[in-house]
């Protein structure tokens, strides 16, 4: 797989009154050609420092970035913008213009003196328009789009620049599940479709684990964790990157959830389909569901078909018969 970047021990952070203030050190990354990689981590950890450390917007505080396999001290402004777009969540774009405008900026680094868009550029901004689909947005003003749309445009502009990397600070932010979900579905496509090496950084980690090729797992003062994501679950990484007292990632489902403590042990029985869902809920009610290899003393068997309500064996004890989970919980209660 080809590297379209990579770091070597890569210094980030700011210049505040002549000293400097380290926010991440010692970091080497690389990202390839048709990969989708997701960078993760707690606020203030430094995503955005390193998305616009990596894209060429502020300097490096040591180390090196190649791009495409050369240093990105060596490119010009216009160079790097042939390899790299970018699409940040603080983003303003100039004036009220249309969106086919604005799209039509991403073609800034290919243009003559004149700055005039030739036939050439008319049709990639075209392909690009359908290829996101956004076909009936082109001749709207910007700031009458939605959160989504806008987010649409944007990425449409970074895919007008025509770049192999794609990089974007928080893409799904401000925007509902299924806008999330587009969005993500989207770039992922793009990765496939086009061969584009796409990072972003994200708080999605439900998202992020089911859509990226790659993680880069971001924590202070230690080294960023990449993998696929189901290496850095198994490997326990989630665990200690982002794990406080009161919460934990709990890989045999692949989030994070309250640390509560629980009451009572039991073991479950259930269709694949609400067994989930009934374990959620025990949880909440301070039930642990136990292992499948652990003996647990209170055995629960749920036994569910689509004409009948669900029927509840609790052995050693009674069978009953109940239409919604809720009246489980009650029934466990009592
Ligand atoms: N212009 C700046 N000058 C000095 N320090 C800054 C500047 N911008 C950010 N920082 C600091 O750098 C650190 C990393 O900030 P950054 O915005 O990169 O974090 P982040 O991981 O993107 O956070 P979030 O998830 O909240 O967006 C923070 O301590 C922040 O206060």
């Amino acid at each position: 797989m080809r590297n379209l970047l990579k770091t070597t021990d890569l210094n980030i952070g700011y210049q505040l009154r002549g000293e400097q203030k380290v926010v991440h050190q010692k970091m080497n990354l690389s990202l390839a050609k048709g990969e989708l990689t997701s960078l993760l981590g707690v606020n203030g950890v430094g995503k955005s420092t390193l998305l616009r450390t990596l894209a060429g917007f502020q300097p490096k505080l040591s180390g090196d970035i190649l791009l495409d396999g050369r240093s990105i001290d060596s490119f010009s402004q216009r160079e790097r913008a042939k390899l790299v777009s970018v699409v940040l969540t603080d983003q303003v774009v100039v004036g009220d213009l249309f969106v086919y405008e604005v799209i039509a900026l991403g073609r800034h680094p290919y243009l003559g003196f004149f700055g005039r868009l030739t036939s050439e550029d008319h049709k990639v901004i075209e392909e690009v328009v359908h290829s996101v689909g956004i076909g009936e947005l082109t001749h709207r003003r910007i700031s009458s789009l939605s959160d989504g749309e806008r987010q649409k445009v944007m990425i449409a502009k970074a895919l007008a620049q025509q770049t192999p990397i794609i990089i974007l600070d928080e893409p799904t932010a401000f925007l509902d599940l299924p806008s999330r979900i587009e969005i993500t579905m989207l770039l992922r496509k793009l990765t496939d479709k086009m061969d584009k090496a796409i990072l972003l950084s994200t708080h999605d980690l439900d998202l992020a684990l089911d859509l990226s090729d790659k993680i880069w797992l971001m924590g202070k003062e230690r080294e960023v964790a990449c993998g696929a994501p189901e290496d850095l679950v198994l490997s326990g990484a989630f665990n200690s990157y982002f794990e406080r007292d009161s919460i934990i990632f709990d890989r045999s489902i692949g989030r994070f959830r309250l640390n509560e403590k629980h009451e009572k042990l039991i073991s479950l029985d259930a269709d694949a389909g609400s067994h989930f869902w009934i374990e959620k809920a025990l949880h909440r009610n301070g039930i642990a569901v136990a292992n499948k290899n652990v003996k647990a003393e209170n055995h629960l068997r749920v036994v569910r078909d689509a004409t009948k309500p669900y029927k509840l064996v609790s052995v050693g004890c009674k069978e009953m018969e109940f239409e919604t989970i809720n009246e489980l919980l009650v029934e466990l209660k009592n």
